[in-house]
């Protein structure tokens, strides 16, 4: 689903590699936690899958695609297989937590039939049941993080990726989360996660890839945050 060959990505204006010959295969519905020190290049890896950026050498391969050789107009629909969820929620303040998850549907064009049949659904799935009206002020920070993650999931996307995504949580609220992206990997979605959260990943076992200074340390099923010896 997600294929690194070789890639090193270096920003404009800068010689040091925020990536640095970075080798990676992750599978069609695969869990994976992306984690190292602040700096190690974990936000470089998700920008190259949403090509926010592109790979200065190597190739990055997201569901068959070549994103270095991609088209810019096609760079949309790249984005409507991979959902985004975000530390700080983005979610739209004057909007109700319906509109907010309807409107990542109706961007793409969406039937109204299906988006009133698909944002009620895609509630109840994240437990937001009966909270459509509200405003995303009016609910607390794990509610509109389940918000984001049902925009994110409403269009049913090949993968989710997560930056940080329990950053702002406390550690009962991130439990909550978890289970929430735990379930939505199990309808087939390929999670990948980048975090700081050791006790998340040690908690969920899933398989770490740990970046440091650009550059892959650690590929590990069921791994935990630190090393294990
Ligand atoms: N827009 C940018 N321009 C120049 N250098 C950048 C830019 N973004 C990141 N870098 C550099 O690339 C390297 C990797 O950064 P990256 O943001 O990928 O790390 P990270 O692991 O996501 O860190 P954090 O956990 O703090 O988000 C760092 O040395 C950083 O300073």
């Amino acid at each position: 689903m997600i294929r690194f060959e070789n890639v090193t990505a270096t920003y404009p204006g800068h010689r040091a590699r925020a990536l640095d010959r970075v080798n990676a295969i992750i599978d069609e519905g695969e869990f994976v936690f992306l984690v190292g020190e602040s700096g190690s290049g974990k936000s470089t890896f998700l920008r190259l899958v949403l090509r926010e950026i592109r790979a200065t050498q190597g190739e990055v391969w997201v569901d068959g695609r070549e994103l270095g050789r991609m088209r810019g107009f096609r760079v949309p629909r790249l984005r409507r297989d991979v959902g985004t969820v975000f530390q700080d929620f983005r979610l739209l303040p004057n909007k109700t937590v319906a509109q907010n998850v309807a409107f990542a549907l109706q961007v793409i064009g969406k039937p109204k039939a299906q988006i009133n049949r698909l944002v009620p659904e895609t509630l109840e799935l994240v437990g937001l049941d009966g909270k459509g009206r509200r405003m995303p002020d009016e609910l607390s920070g794990g509610e509109q993080q389940r918000v984001a993650i049902a925009r994110a999931f409403v269009n049913r996307p090949k993968i989710l990726i997560a930056d940080e995504p329990t950053g702002n949580l406390d550690p009962a609220t991130s439990i909550g989360i978890m289970k929430l992206l735990d379930r939505i990997n199990r309808t087939g979605t390929t999670v990948l996660m980048a975090t700081h959260d050791v006790e998340i990943v040690d908690q969920m076992r899933k398989r770490v890839i740990e970046l440091d200074g650009g550059s892959v340390v650690r590929d590990q099923l069921r791994g935990v945050y630190g090393h294990t010896y």
